[in-house]
């Protein structure tokens, strides 16, 4: 068989059972809404959740930054890429989530995928939330731990998984809020158990940073573990592509551990830098977030989300609960509708977009079989009357008789 023909059949099997995934061209216009493949859209799927992506004070700090430094930063930060805009966000990160230090890194992705094999290797256990991002996954793949996948958010589980392990190093990684699902770990339970089985904790915070706790200081912050409270065994991760509005991401905890993954993360040390005119977008955003803007765009964003759920929850409408469709308990601005089939997950999703209005259906193996889901992303961007547009679509979508699927 020819290798092109082979990976032919193999799409075509992707497209049978639905899961050929397909990207549209967008161009951003105005609060949550986009040119999608030259159509407006009203968006329901972007992280952006404090609404920075767009900001006027993040794009002047681009301009200033672009004056100064130039567009690429054209070397690893072991070289000449650590420039003086990225010691300064390092800095700034480290007071934001009150921790003792911060790594700056260009992507999420990359950072959870080795910095997971710089803290454990061969011999080493991992212990891992089953729900957790595919980029921890990869990192515990990597590092060649024996890995311990415990049943979500299940401390029991974890608890009897650490007892049985002899390894001498444990570490613990998981989501502080969970993708998919919106859900947040049990902060404080994970690392009970951490101090009681002498392990350290990864806490990946991608979708807390910005938006939980005061000042948006992130999750371990909203579990009052920040400061003098902070563990030396923990480790707080969170990226900046999402609430933050820009790109990369960074990791803070304790010095030594930081200088460590400084020496040994491959990703770091082998790839270019994040250009400065990043860091100072992340800079203008950070001062937004820590500010009383920032205050106020978490406060609209609570209100968009009590007014969603309000309209979603049991008893809120007969067609959705006629449709059999469940919203998943979250309290942030992650809201799954949860609708079951693939099938049915695509044409609500078609459905919504031959309205104008787009929310991404989340299928397996992102979530498990049987829980294909709309992913209904709120930003501080949106209106309530946005909010209301999307209920009255989705209301309609819940009337029209369903797939076969
Ligand atoms: C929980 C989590 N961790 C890490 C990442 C990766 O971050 P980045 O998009 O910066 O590569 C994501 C991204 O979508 C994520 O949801």
């Amino acid at each position: 068989m020819s290798w092109l023909h082979e990976f032919e059949e193999r799409l075509s099997a992707l497209d049978t059972q639905q899961l050929r995934r397909r990207r549209r061209a967008v161009q951003p216009q105005h609060g949550a809404h986009l040119l999608v493949d030259g159509k407006p859209m009203l968006a329901f799927c972007s992280n952006d959740y404090l609404g920075l992506a767009q900001d006027a004070a993040l794009r002047a700090a681009v301009h200033a930054a672009v004056d100064v430094y130039g567009v690429g930063a054209g070397a690893s930060p072991m070289v000449s890429g650590h420039s003086v805009a990225n010691a300064a966000l390092e800095l700034e990160l480290a007071d934001a989530v009150q921790l003792p230090r911060a790594l700056y890194f260009y992507a999420g992705f990359a950072t959870n995928a080795s910095i997971v094999p710089a803290l454990v290797g061969e011999g080493d256990a991992l212990f891992s939330d089953a729900l957790n991002h595919a980029c921890l996954i990869d990192g515990a793949r990597l590092s060649r731990a024996t890995i311990h996948r415990y049943a979500h958010a299940d401390l029991n589980d974890l608890a009897s998984k650490l007892a049985a392990s002899t390894a001498r190093r444990k570490l613990v990684i998981s989501d502080a809020v969970f993708s998919m699902d919106g859900n947040v770990a049990d902060i404080r339970g994970l690392l009970a158990l951490c101090e009681a089985h002498d392990a350290l904790l990864l806490l990946d915070d991608a979708h807390g940073f910005g938006v939980l706790g005061p000042q948006g200081r992130g999750a371990l912050a909203a579990a009052g573990l920040t400061g003098p409270l902070a563990s030396s065994r923990v480790l707080y991760m969170a990226t900046l592509g999402k609430a933050l509005g820009v790109a990369g991401a960074f990791v803070a905890g304790p010095d030594t551990l930081v200088e460590w993954l400084l020496q040994k993360t491959r990703s770091y040390t082998y790839a270019t830098a994040a250009p400065a005119l990043l860091a100072e977008a992340v800079r203008a955003g950070l001062r937004e977030c820590l500010g009383e803007g920032g205050d106020g765009r978490r406060a609209h964003l609570d209100a968009l989300i009590t007014a969603l759920r309000a309209g979603l929850m049991p008893g809120a409408h007969p067609a959705i609960d006629a449709a059999g469709w469940t919203l998943m308990p979250s309290a942030t601005p992650i809201q799954p509708l949860v609708v079951g089939s693939n099938a049915d997950a695509l044409g609500v999703m078609a459905a919504l977009q031959a309205r104008g209005i787009w929310v991404p259906a989340i299928r397996p193996p992102t979530v498990p079989a049987g829980t294909a889901r709309l992913r209904i992303a709120l930003s501080a961007a949106h209106t309530l009357d946005d909010v209301s547009v999307l209920l009255q679509a989705l209301y309609d979508a819940a009337l029209a008789p369903r797939s076969a699927g």
